[in-house]
């Protein structure tokens, strides 16, 4: 379905939990998140009816994230039932990798098409510091068994903080060119815990080229499946690619295709949006399908 603005809105991201087995500075704070929160959170049941309302009024693509959407119970039968409803073409999940290699054969036989890896520093306690708690080893053992079993693209997401990881940047481009995986550059936002943010640590995409291209000739390849902002280039002599999220110095506002339902049933049509549509409530009140399809189109028309 086509917004105010003309923009194509066929991307549900879906934040299954707020929960996560990691602390990412960035992200979250030590304290985690309230259990109090967790108790209004959607079934899966639930969530599975409202991605197939969403399906009703255009959306082809869903994406589960959260929080780390694999400490989510069940969630391959979430994956599973999502992948019955005719019109989803493309289910993927953001992951930090932790759990994913010992759950990987039971994702990809319930349906997940694909899967992108947050992972920032490839040395293990550099890791460890920008996580709180996690082991490197876990991603790589995971990554590496996405690739054994033939999942592609395999994207890596790594935000790029000045004085933390963006020594590390040519070691990524590194990677992405003796392996088949594709390294995408983010920005760092103000979103999650925003006291760990500062505008100083903040490295701009048109930096993290100039800082890659002293070094690796990029160049426009072949387009690399995805629904996100990402712009892509191809390394020369390499094997995978590497991708640029400028969501500070370089919006792509004009070009989002995507709404999101956080894990308590809102939903909201902008990552930036103070607005908020209550799904839960309106199941909660029995709502009909077309009470809700309405929703979904009033989020996506009125998108900013
Ligand atoms: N400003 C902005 N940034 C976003 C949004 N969605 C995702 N991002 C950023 O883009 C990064 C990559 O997101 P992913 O979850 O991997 O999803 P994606 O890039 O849409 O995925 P593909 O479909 O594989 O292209 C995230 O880590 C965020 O930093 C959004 O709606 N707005
Ligand atoms: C919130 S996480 C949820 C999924 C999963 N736990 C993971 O880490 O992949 C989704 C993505 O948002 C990114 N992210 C979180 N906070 C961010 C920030 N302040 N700036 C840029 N990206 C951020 C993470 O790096 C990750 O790639
Ligand atoms: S970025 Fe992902 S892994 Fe890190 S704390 Fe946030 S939700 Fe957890
Ligand atoms: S800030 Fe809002 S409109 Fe811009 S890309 Fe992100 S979700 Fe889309």
């Amino acid at each position: 379905m086509f917004d105010n603005y003309d923009r194509n809105i066929d991307y549900l991201r879906v934040s299954v939990t707020d929960k996560c087995n990691l602390r990412c500075k960035y992200c979250m704070a030590e304290e985690g998140i309230e259990d109090s929160s967790h108790a209004n959170i959607l079934t899966l049941g639930e969530i599975v009816g409202l991605v197939r309302v969403a399906a009703c009024v255009g959306i082809r693509k869903v994406r589960l994230t959260g929080g780390e959407p694999l400490v989510r119970k069940n969630i391959t039968k979430l994956i599973a039932e999502i992948a019955k409803i005719p019109q989803i073409c493309d289910i993927a999940i953001t992951t930090n990798g932790m759990l994913f290699a010992d759950m990987a054969e039971e994702l990809s036989a319930a349906g997940l098409t694909r899967v992108n890896f947050s992972l920032d520093s490839l040395e293990a306690d550099r890791f460890r510091y920008i996580t709180s708690r996690g082991n490197l080893s876990d991603v790589v053992r995971s990554i590496t068994k996405a690739m054994e079993m033939g999942m592609a693209p395999i994207k890596i997401n790594t935000v790029v903080m000045k004085g933390i990881n963006d020594h590390e940047i040519l070691a990524f481009v590194e990677l992405a060119k003796k392996m088949l995986l594709h390294v995408r550059f983010i920005e760092f936002m103000p979103v999650g815990n925003l006291p760990f943010y500062k505008t100083d640590r903040v490295v701009t995409v048109s930096e993290i080229r100039e800082i890659i291209e002293h070094k690796y000739e990029l160049y426009k390849g072949a387009v690399i499946q995805g629904n996100g902002p990402a712009k892509s280039y191809q390394i020369r002599g390499g094997m995978g690619t590497v991708g640029f999220i400028s969501a500070m110095s370089d919006h792509f506002c004009g070009e989002c295709n995507r709404i999101r339902m956080t894990a308590d049933g809102k939903l909201r049509s902008c990552l930036f949006a103070k607005e908020e549509f209550n799904l839960r409530l309106a199941l909660q009140n029995h709502a009909s399908n077309e009470t809700l399809a309405d929703i979904f189109s009033k989020a996506i028309r009125e998108k900013p």
